[in-house]
């Protein structure tokens, strides 16, 4: 498939719709068979090994997306409330996966602020975290959830590390919520093994820059895993012939990590262009996700939705994501959408006090703003 053939050539809402490619579809044929749930699916459980080998953790768990890998580890790190969960106050595993944390794991957030306003650091989570000191008014801090990338900004390797140091001496636990940690790895040459290594868990993503149709993989200790699939079949994530999904997921991590790097250069590229053109960003471009300032940006998004289906692209918020199947001259009539929609802010300017919705379009949910 050449680039302009992937029908998510003009794809900028997310690198949750790449697909997979015609490899990927044609192992389907040939994949093992195998009840899954009874660990009876010799592809699945080659998937499995093969994360551990990579990560250099005991066991690991396919799991059927990334929401589920994040609430089954976090829940399996909890015992007794009351316990809290600090993450950054941009956290998916706080403000994307539906409450998650409350109901699963009845558990309390500590959402904050990074100082740096980019990546948590070990002085935010000082300033930040729960003692468990006997106080009765207080949730103590339980597990601290860092997520690399967030937003498509990496946390600095010494940084986790410190943490990691931290938490191990407080007896505090690190989950990695790495949905995008394939970019993060690519983008530093630092390995899936050494990011690993500082965490108690690891969600990776494969349904996103990687490019699987589906899942996700956790890894950590044998025990804490077999804990973790026992919430995962509580929750209707037992997957029974799982091995045509493992056997395409397994293609896309031999096939497809070293195409990841050029998301992060047409993201890199587009960041620049919006600099030129004065266009506000909100956070650096680190990888393949540019952010545009939603504070100072006023773009109608309904204007932006209009604007973007004129030049065949399809955006959604404040957020454009590229991925490995986005094409050169798709990329180019992004440029000249997100330019024309943000020429028309300057003189219509779209003000209003809705809650900022930051990936959904104004078609898909109500009508808050994305870009005020
Ligand atoms: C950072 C992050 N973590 C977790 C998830 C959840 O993944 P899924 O959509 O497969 O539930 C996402 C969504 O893509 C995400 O962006
Ligand atoms: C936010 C949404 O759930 C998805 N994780 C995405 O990045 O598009």
């Amino acid at each position: 498939m050449t680039l302009d053939n992937f029908p998510t050539h003009n794809e900028f809402r997310s690198d949750t719709f790449t697909v997979p490619t015609q490899e990927m579809l044609q192992s389907v044929l040939t994949c093992s068979v195998g009840d899954s749930v009874y660990k009876e699916d010799q592809d699945c459980l080659d998937l499995e090994t093969k994360l551990c080998e990579m990560s250099g953790k005991e066991a690991a768990l396919f799991c059927s997306s990334g929401t589920m890998s994040n609430q089954i580890a976090l829940r399996a790190h909890l015992f007794q409330p009351p316990h809290s969960i600090l993450c950054d106050y941009r956290a998916h595993i706080y403000t994307h996966e539906a409450g998650g944390l409350a109901t699963l794991s009845q558990a309390m957030v500590s959402p904050v602020i990074p100082a740096n306003k980019n990546y948590l650091t070990l002085d935010d989570i000082l300033d930040n975290y729960i003692p468990d000191d006997g106080d009765i008014h207080m949730a103590p801090t339980k597990v601290i959830s860092l997520e690399n990338t967030l937003h498509g900004i990496i946390t600095p390797y010494d940084e986790i590390v410190k943490i990691s140091n931290w938490c191990k001496n407080e007896g505090i636990l690190l989950h990695c919520d790495g949905a995008r940690l394939w970019n993060a790895s690519v983008e530093t040459g630092i390995s899936i093994y050494d990011y690993c290594k500082l965490f108690d868990s690891v969600s990776i993503c494969l349904s996103k820059s990687i490019g699987a149709p589906f899942g996700s993989i956790l890894v950590g200790e044998k025990k804490f895993i077999e804990k973790c699939n026992h919430f995962k079949k509580q929750n209707g994530g037992g997957i029974r012939q799982a091995g045509m999904l493992a056997k395409m997921a397994s293609i896309a991590i031999d096939s497809n990590l070293d195409k990841i790097k050029k998301s992060h250069d047409y993201a890199k590229d587009f960041g620049k262009f919006c600099i030129e053109n004065n266009i506000p960003l909100e956070s650096p471009v680190d990888t393949s996700f540019v952010f545009l300032d939603s504070k100072k940006i006023k773009i109608n998004p309904h204007t932006y939705d209009v604007i973007s289906k004129k030049y065949n692209v399809k955006t959604m918020g404040n957020r454009i994501a590229f991925h490995f199947q986005n094409s050169p001259q798709s990329i180019e009539n992004l440029k000249l959408a997100l330019l024309e929609a943000y020429q028309d802010s300057l003189k219509n300017p779209y003000i209003t006090k809705g809650a900022a919705k930051l990936y959904r379009s104004a078609s898909i949910s109500s009508s808050k703003t994305l870009v005020n």
